[in-house]
C-alpha cells in the first residue's frame, strides 16, 4: 500500500479517445472508476480533455490545459512519471507505426483522426514532451503481449514503442507476457 499525499498528485492523460465521458473507450473514465475511485482524488486533480471538440481543436485546448500547468512558460514539461501500455502492432500511447505523427515535434499535443485501433479520434502527447520526461513505465500482463514484449525488448524492433526513450524506462511484466524472453 502506497502512502502518500494524494492532493498533491496531477494526473494528465498519455492520450485519451475522443469520446464522451460515458463511452467504454474514455480513458479517463476507466482509470476514473477503476483506479481513482479507490484513491481519495478530486476531478480538479486531472487535466482532460473537451470531448465535445473535434480532435485538432481537442488537442489544441488540452495542450492549452498542460501548458497552464507551468506557469514559467517551458519549452518542455518535464513530467515525473508516464504509465504506458502498447497495442499488438507497437503503438504506444495514439503514435502507431507509419503514422506521420510520429515525426511531430513542434507540439506537446497531436491529433489523430484515423487512428487503425478505434475509435478513429484521439489526442496523445507527442516524443517530444514523452521523452523529455524523468520515467516511463511500459506495464504487460498475459499471454495476449508475449510476442509483443519479445519484438519490444529481445528483437529491439523499430516500433513507436521502442522510440520511447525518457531518463528511466522500467518495464512491469508478469511471468506470461515475459514468456518469451
Ligand atoms: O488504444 C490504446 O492502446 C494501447 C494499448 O493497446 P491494447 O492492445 O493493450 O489495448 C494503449 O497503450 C494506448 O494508450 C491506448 O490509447
Amino acid at each position: 500500500m502506497i502512502t502518500s499525499d494524494w492532493t498533491k498528485w496531477k494526473f494528465i492523460f498519455c492520450d485519451e479517445r475522443v469520446v464522451p465521458f460515458d463511452n467504454a473507450e474514455c480513458t479517463f473514465s476507466i482509470y476514473k472508476y477503476n483506479l481513482f475511485s479507490k484513491i481519495p482524488f478530486n476531478d480538479e486533480q486531472f487535466v482532460i480533455i473537451d470531448p465535445s471538440l473535434p480532435a485538432k481543436q481537442a488537442a489544441e485546448d488540452y495542450e492549452r490545459k498542460l501548458r497552464a500547468l507551468y506557469p514559467d512558460n517551458v519549452d518542455l514539461p518535464k513530467f515525473d512519471l508516464l504509465l504506458l501500455g502498447a497495442g499488438p502492432d507497437g503503438h504506444t500511447c495514439s503514435l502507431f507505426p507509419g503514422h506521420p505523427l510520429l515525426d511531430v515535434t513542434d507540439r506537446w499535443v497531436a491529433s489523430i483522426d484515423d487512428s487503425p485501433k478505434p475509435p478513429p479520434s484521439r489526442v496523445t502527447l507527442t516524443y517530444p514532451i514523452i521523452n523529455n520526461a524523468l520515467s516511463a513505465v511500459f506495464a504487460f500482463a498475459g499471454a495476449g503481449k508475449a510476442e509483443l514484449v519479445k519484438r519490444l525488448l529481445k528483437d529491439k524492433e523499430d516500433l513507436p514503442a521502442t522510440r520511447v526513450k525518457p531518463a528511466e524506462l522500467l518495464w512491469i511484466l508478469d511471468r506470461a507476457a515475459a514468456s518469451q524472453l
